[in-house]
């Protein structure tokens, strides 16, 4: 459904990314983790269309990703930004509805369009907030919004960038849960999260980025190792089979020499007048 080679991209002469190749199945879900500053954002935006790569190239469906006209390539792939939503004073149906543009002949909605609609307000427990204002709304519930919305668009890929942002950890599960379903119907998903905890349970194969570099690629157990969580994040952590499922989970160690932090230091220094 995606693929990318060689992809390269330079700000100012620095590589923000260089040579990531990747792809990304029907009914699969591909996580990309990494630390701050290691291109996750910067790979989302070439894959959805936003900026050009230096090099490499994109398929999407297998075909250039520049070769699809904005409405042809809004039927195939739905994305989600780290920034979902904006404060704005439309209604939570009216925001959902927008999702349903791409497929519009008309300039009003069919019969398909309010079913979609009005399916994904009862899937998403939104019908009764519909006709809230979503500046009204919290972070999370603008989250929630914004992934309805996504949902209308009925798209083959969903690209997510971090859909966790802002949620508890309640909504966090919903939202990983709702993602889950939309693989199991066929849906390819590519998504950018920090958890590496939720990235384990929840994805069929991770890329992991260290400054701009595909450095591990594999099921979760073959890149949630301690080695390699050591190598590119800097921290020590435990690695665990996660007791239902068993997929690896890391619990992180705090570290041993506490009072050798300038930081720490400084902090116990005030606390103690
Ligand atoms: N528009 C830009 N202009 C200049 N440098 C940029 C730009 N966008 C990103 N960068 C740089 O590219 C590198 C990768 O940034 P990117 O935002 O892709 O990382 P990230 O992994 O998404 O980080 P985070 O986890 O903090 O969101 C960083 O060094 C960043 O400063």
């Amino acid at each position: 459904m995606l693929r990318a080679k060689g992809l390269t991209k330079r700000y100012g002469g620095r590589f923000a990314l260089e040579g990531v190749d990747l792809r990304v199945e029907q009914g699969e879900t591909v996580g990309l983790i990494g630390p701050n500053g290691s291109g996750k954002s910067t790979l989302v935006r070439l894959l959805c269309g936003e900026e050009k790569p230096d090099e490499g190239r994109i398929f999407l469906a297998g075909r250039e990703l520049s070769a699809w006209s904005p409405r042809e390539r809004a039927k195939q792939m739905a994305v989600l930004p780290q920034e979902a939503l904006p404060p704005v004073p439309f209604t939570v149906e009216e925001v959902v509805k927008m999702g349903r543009h791409p497929h519009m002949r008309r300039p009003w909605m069919g019969r398909e369009d309010w079913n979609v609609v009005e399916e994904v307000l009862e899937r998403t427990g939104l019908a009764p907030a519909r006709h809230r204002p979503v500046n009204r709304l919290s972070g999370g519930e603008r989250q929630r919004v914004a992934i309805a919305k996504a949902m209308a668009q009925e798209p083959r890929l969903m690209i997510l960038d971090e859909p966790t942002t802002y949620l508890d950890v309640r909504y966090q599960l919903e939202v990983l849960d709702a993602v889950h379903r939309w693989k199991k119907q066929g849906v390819a998903i590519f998504m950018v999260l920090h958890d590496l905890n939720l990235a384990a349970q929840y994805c069929d194969r991770l890329l992991l980025l260290k400054e701009g570099e595909l450095v591990g690629e594999g099921r979760p157990s073959e890149v949630i190792r301690s080695d390699l969580i050591r190598e590119v994040y800097g921290v020590e952590v435990l690695i665990t089979p996660h007791p239902d499922s068993g997929v690896p989970q890391v619990l992180l160690k705090a570290r041993e020499e506490r009072g050798s932090s300038p930081i720490v230091r400084a902090l116990a220094m005030g606390k103690n007048g």
